[in-house]
């Protein structure tokens, strides 16, 4: 007797409406909340200072639930693959402007900063119809560390601690750049492959 096909398995549908798509969105929405906050104070009180730090940890922290939210329950999207790395630029790039725009940390970090996320987001775009690139490791690395400075420079931290923020801010300047040229490789054997 003739093997009998095995029947279709139908692929598993995640819904875009998923816990973890939806937390991204949370940290998209906390954006305006923590500008708000630095915006209305400038940043010129211990208060003030202290609740733009927790809420930059809450928008922080979804990234790290997100993340392990989508692959405990499968949840991994397209989506998701896209708008994590968006969100975590959006908060952490602001928030890097706003410690420049009152002075905290030098222009020069934030700009070569924002050239590099941004740049990955247009190289993500830029070879899009040939797969995506998720975030590596170097690049979750790199998200840790950046949260980990900018929440050093938010927090008002006592005179012999604050020489940490400069070292934190220096090791997420070099991962950021290393992990930038990593994607570029990445993105530039996509493009030979099709
Ligand atoms: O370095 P990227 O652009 O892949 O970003 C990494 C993500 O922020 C990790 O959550």
């Amino acid at each position: 007797m003739a093997d009998e096909p095995a029947p279709a398995v139908p692929p598993r549908v995640v819904s875009l409406y998923n816990p973890a798509n939806i937390l991204t969105v949370v940290r998209i929405i906390l954006v305006p909340v923590f500008v708000a906050i630095v915006v209305a104070s400038g940043l010129a009180d211990n208060g003030s200072r202290i609740a733009a730090c927790l809420v930059f940890c809450l928008a922080s922290a979804t990234d790290f639930v997100d993340g392990w939210i989508a692959r405990k329950w499968s949840m991994v999207t397209s989506f998701g693959k896209i708008a994590d790395p968006i969100a975590d630029k959006a908060l952490t790039g602001t928030a890097l402007i706003l410690l420049s725009a009152y002075d905290r940390l030098p222009w020069w970090v934030t700009v070569l900063i924002l050239a590099r996320e941004w740049g990955v987001t247009a190289l993500r775009f830029w070879v899009i119809r040939y797969g995506v690139i998720a975030a590596s490791r170097g690049g979750k690395l790199k998200t840790v560390l950046q949260i980990a400075a900018i929440a050093w420079y938010l927090w008002p931290v006592p005179s012999p601690a604050d020489v940490v923020g400069p070292w934190l801010m220096g090791a997420a300047l070099v991962v950021t750049v290393v992990t930038g040229g990593d994607y570029v490789v990445q993105a530039l054997r996509l493009r030979r492959d099709h």
